[in-house]
């Protein structure tokens, strides 16, 4: 499941991110890609240890936790540090598949990759992020504080940009939810039993829902 989720950061926090952006020096983004994606990769990103950095690192830490809607989704057991990108005019990043175990010491397993855009799509143009599946290949290009998660097992790929500057951050979640079928499954039924809950309160269907939903979590989650 793809799914794009709007007004993940407010305008204030878009601000506050941007200054400490323009304060942050930005490397070669070759250190973090596997041999295969080294290949096709050309953008810069944040030095991970930049002292403006931390808060805006704080910032998205604490907007994914509050989403209710990122939770439900992505069902996060852990996640590699954020990492911030920037794309420059002529500056892409091409099909890649994204590694499967990142990390030396906190290994985690990629099963949700996500791009959380900062840059008005105004701003810039190209660099849309660009996602094959068995249907085809889909482009994203996201209002600024909006989010998009998709299964790390896709290529993807981002456009050149071919005028202005794309800021966003990326990260990967390894879930407690495994298969990205089952995810959406749990996704749905928890989705539906909201919905009943909203019209009807705690109804005996409710409570079934709720039973089957847990039970599906108990079955299918790796603590
Ligand atoms: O910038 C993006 O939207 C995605 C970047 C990406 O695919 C990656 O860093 O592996
Ligand atoms: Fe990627």
């Amino acid at each position: 499941m793809i799914l794009c989720i709007g007004n993940v950061l407010t305008p204030d926090e878009l601000k506050t991110i941007g200054s400490a952006l323009n304060a942050t020096e930005f490397v070669d983004g070759q250190a973090t890609a596997g041999w295969h994606a080294k290949l096709v990769k050309q953008n810069l990103q944040a030095k991970a240890d930049a002292l403006p950095l931390q808060e805006a690192q704080s910032i998205v830490q604490t907007a994914l936790h509050r989403n209710a809607l990122f939770q439900m989704a992505v069902r996060p057991k852990a996640m590699r540090p954020l990492l911030f990108n920037r794309y420059d005019t002529g500056m892409f990043y091409g099909s890649h598949i994204d590694n499967a175990i990142m990390g030396d010491r906190n290994q985690v397993r990629s099963d949700v990759s996500m791009t959380l855009f900062l840059s008005s799509p105004s701003t810039y143009a190209g660099g849309e992020l660009v996602i094959e599946d068995t249907q085809g290949s889909h482009a994203f290009k996201l209002d600024a504080g909006s989010m998009i998660v998709y299964p790390s097992s896709t290529l993807h790929r981002v456009e050149p940009v071919t005028q202005g500057i794309r800021l966003a951050v990326v990260t990967w979640i390894q879930s407690f939810i495994r298969d990205a079928s089952d995810r959406e499954l749990l996704f749905d039924l928890d989705t539906a039993r909201q919905a009943i809950f909203q019209q009807q309160g705690k109804t005996q269907t409710f409570d079934l829902l709720t039973k089957v939903h847990a039970n599906l979590i108990r079955k299918w989650a790796e603590l």
